[in-house]
């Protein structure tokens, strides 16, 4: 497998790219951080660089045009406000990067890739940070799912409501073959709405009947059945997760960007609109949607639920 993706990057990339396949070093860059390379590959050292930030560790490869962003808030990845700014930072800053193409998602904590939107930020805090909060996890979906790079989703761990909203936001997504990972939209477990713009996503991708059952139900799906109802394009090996990435990119950088990017607008531009149109709406309702005493008590009672199973 690890030869065919160094053979399969070899006829896709160009130039500098195969200086770094010739010198064998692609899956010592794919398996460690990319900084800690040698310098004897043979190009300048500025060609990669890494960047990391509170709850988040950005490797970004030149030569290859690849990013690779791994989440790091233990325990569990939770999308706090913290973590969300910072996403949104570093992916404009990537964005900006004319040489950067693409970008892996993954996660550097172990059998977790995100438990999803942090529920502390959702609870006993002012109306004035409920919407601050929601405004980062739109500006997140909205930045990610309008990338102009290719976004493939490297599911290395459970990837639950706001998880796997990420996952849904890009381009491909490979999800480890460990049938105890889950990956699903399963808000309504915890008494609470998925959004429209979460919803839509979820239809983009499986389609309106299975969408429905899955986010009625709260569905958190194993890779198989994941992979079965379309919410993962492959599962594999739990060690072949990010090689795999690596060779499904190649193909998909293979393809002329200018091409490439205004197919996914002209499939997206309508979703994103729906939201844009009604952003401070959609702020405003779940400001009070959260406020509720009810909800507050569910959200609750479902962070005491956690700790307890653990008991
Ligand atoms: C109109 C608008 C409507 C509102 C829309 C809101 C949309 C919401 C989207 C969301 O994303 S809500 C979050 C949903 N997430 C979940 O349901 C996942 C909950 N977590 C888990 O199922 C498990 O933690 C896990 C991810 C499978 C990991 O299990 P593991 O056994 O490895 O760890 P735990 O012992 O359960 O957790 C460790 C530690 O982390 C805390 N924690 C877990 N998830 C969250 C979270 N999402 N936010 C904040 N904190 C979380 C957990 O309580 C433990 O804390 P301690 O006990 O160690 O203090």
């Amino acid at each position: 497998m690890a030869l065919r993706v160094v053979s399969v990057l070899k006829r896709r990339l160009g130039g500098p790219g195969q200086k770094l396949l010739r010198s064998g070093n692609l899956l010592s860059a794919t398996q460690h951080r990319w900084e800690k390379m040698p310098s004897s590959v043979g190009f300048p050292v500025t060609s990669r660089r890494s960047f990391s930030k509170t709850a988040l560790i950005v490797d970004v490869d030149h030569n290859l045009g690849i990013a690779t962003m791994k989440m790091n808030n233990p325990p569990v990845n939770s999308l706090s406000l913290e973590l969300l700014t910072n996403f949104v930072i570093d992916l404009e800053k990537l964005e900006n990067e004319k040489r950067c193409r693409g970008l892996i998602i993954t996660s550097a904590s172990p059998k977790i890739f995100s438990a999803g939107l942090d529920i502390t930020e959702m609870y006993g805090k002012s109306s004035a940070h409920y919407a601050e909060f929601w405004k980062a996890v739109q500006e997140l979906w909205l930045k990610l799912y309008m990338s102009n790079m290719v976004v493939i989703a490297a599911i290395n761990g459970s990837s639950p409501a706001g998880g796997c909203l990420i996952s849904l936001a890009g381009d491909y997504r490979i999800m480890a073959d460990n049938p105890k990972y889950t990956i699903g939209l399963n808000e309504t477990l915890l008494g609470i709405v998925a959004p429209f713009w979460f919803k839509d996503t979820l239809v983009n991708t499986i389609g309106n009947r299975a969408s429905e059952h899955a986010l009625q139900l709260g569905l958190l799906f194993s890779p198989t059945d994941a992979l079965r109802v379309g919410i993962v394009d492959q599962v594999v090996p739990e060690d072949k997760v990010q090689d795999t990435a690596l060779n499904v990119m190649s193909r998909w950088l293979s393809i002329p960007d200018h091409a490439r990017q205004l197919t996914k607008t002209m499939m997206r531009k309508p979703t994103v609109d729906r939201l844009l149109k009604q952003r401070e709406a959609d702020i405003k309702n779940f400001v009070s949607f959260i406020s509720r005493d009810s909800i507050q008590k569910s959200l609750h009672m479902y962070m005491k639920h956690l700790k307890e199973r653990k008991e």
